[in-house]
């Protein structure tokens, strides 16, 4: 199959920092964005200044306000809004391509997974799950990352990760696209609850107990949502639980702190936060864990901070006072 030309939709961070690495990997890249003007501005300035200010853009990479078919596909819209763009695209432009879903989150309503919006929406398109611990800032500068990508054909997923890797982005192809898509979504909620952690100043230790504990509780849900506990291993897993729960650069982490400052998730947000994807998905992925019968407390506990149904020093009481149990 060719891999030539890729579309990326999504005009913020993560669109653009993906455009720039597809265009290092040699490909003719088209960003997508939302309206023609911005299209316009960022062709004649060659930078996306309002998503990654001071960041000169590839020549491969050119911005237009209209979605046209090519030989790759990335979506890297919010996951609140990727049903929402795709119910803009005619399913017969994605039939058959790859579709590669970069957003980190689950569905509110409905609990779905990126790729379970996708097959709702274009059922003949082929998905691929692109995550791991990435900054949009790193990705387009060319600081070297490494991602996974996960497909179910081994090797199409390979031809794709070939068709996506540079000098200093590196694809691992894989096969657990729902271990991937789980890690993704649910340390973005583990990063909430270590940047509370620090902003109510409770120690570098529990913030490490926290990493722990929320691995074991992802594997729980991975496990539960029939992917594997091993993806849990790799780049997705513990790289970007390490990279998201221990970086101030993180919008998920930076929101954990105000919160654990005392802050509302409503003030935080009218403050003019970042989008944090885990403030969506925290009540997502504890329906989800009642739904399977899980053991949640993380979850649990982050989702009850974020509704303001319990302050930090409550949630930390009760956690702390959780019957003692066996490690594994
Ligand atoms: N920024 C990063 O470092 C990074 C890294 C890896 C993954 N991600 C993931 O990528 C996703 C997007 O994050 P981001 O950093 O680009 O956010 P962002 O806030 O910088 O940008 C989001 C973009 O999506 C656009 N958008 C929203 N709804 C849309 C719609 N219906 N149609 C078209 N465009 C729409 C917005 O206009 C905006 O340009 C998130 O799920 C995030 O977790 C981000
Ligand atoms: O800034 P965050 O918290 O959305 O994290 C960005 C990426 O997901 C890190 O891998």
């Amino acid at each position: 199959m060719q891999l030539e030309t890729v579309t990326v939709i999504g005009g913020g961070a993560w669109g653009t920092a993906l455009a720039q690495a597809a265009a290092m990997a040699g490909r003719q890249v088209r960003l997508v964005v939302r309206h023609s003007a911005q299209a316009e501005a960022i062709n004649t300035s060659r930078r996306n200044e309002a998503a990654l200010p001071g960041q000169a853009l590839l020549a491969g990479v050119n911005a237009s306000a209209e979605f046209a078919g090519s030989d790759i596909v990335i979506l890297a819209v919010p996951a609140q809004s990727t049903r929402t763009l795709l119910s803009t695209i005619d399913p017969a432009l994605l039939a058959g391509r790859p579709v590669v879903l970069s957003a980190k989150g689950l569905e509110i309503g409905t609990l779905a997974r990126q790729s379970e919006i996708l097959f709702d929406m274009a059922p003949e398109a082929v998905p691929y799950v692109l995550s791991g611990p990435s900054f949009a800032v790193d990705v387009a500068a060319g600081r070297p990352t490494a991602v996974t990508l996960a497909g179910d054909d081994a090797s199409a997923t390979s031809d794709l990760a070939t068709a996506l890797a540079g000098p200093s982005f590196r694809p691992y192809a894989a096969d657990d696209r729902i271990g991937v898509e789980i890690a993704g979504a649910l340390k973005n909620v583990y990063a909430l609850a270590c940047g509370a952690v620090e902003g109510a100043q409770l120690g570098a230790s529990a913030r490490a107990a926290l990493i722990a504990r929320g691995y074991a509780e992802m594997a729980r849900m991975v496990t539960a949502m029939g992917g594997s506990a091993h993806t849990l291993t790799g780049l997705a897993g513990l790289g970007d639980l390490t990279l998201t729960c221990t970086s101030v650069q993180s919008r998920n982490y930076q929101f954990g702190i105000a919160l654990g400052a005392g802050q509302s998730t409503g003030a935080i947000i009218a403050g003019g936060a970042k989008l944090a994807e885990g403030v969506a998905t925290a009540p997502v992925a504890l329906a989800l864990a009642r739904s399977l019968d899980v053991d949640a407390p993380l979850i649990e506990a982050v989702d009850a901070v974020v509704a303001g149904r319990a302050d930090i020093a409550t949630i930390v009481a009760g956690l702390m006072s959780r019957p003692l149990k066996r490690e594994h």
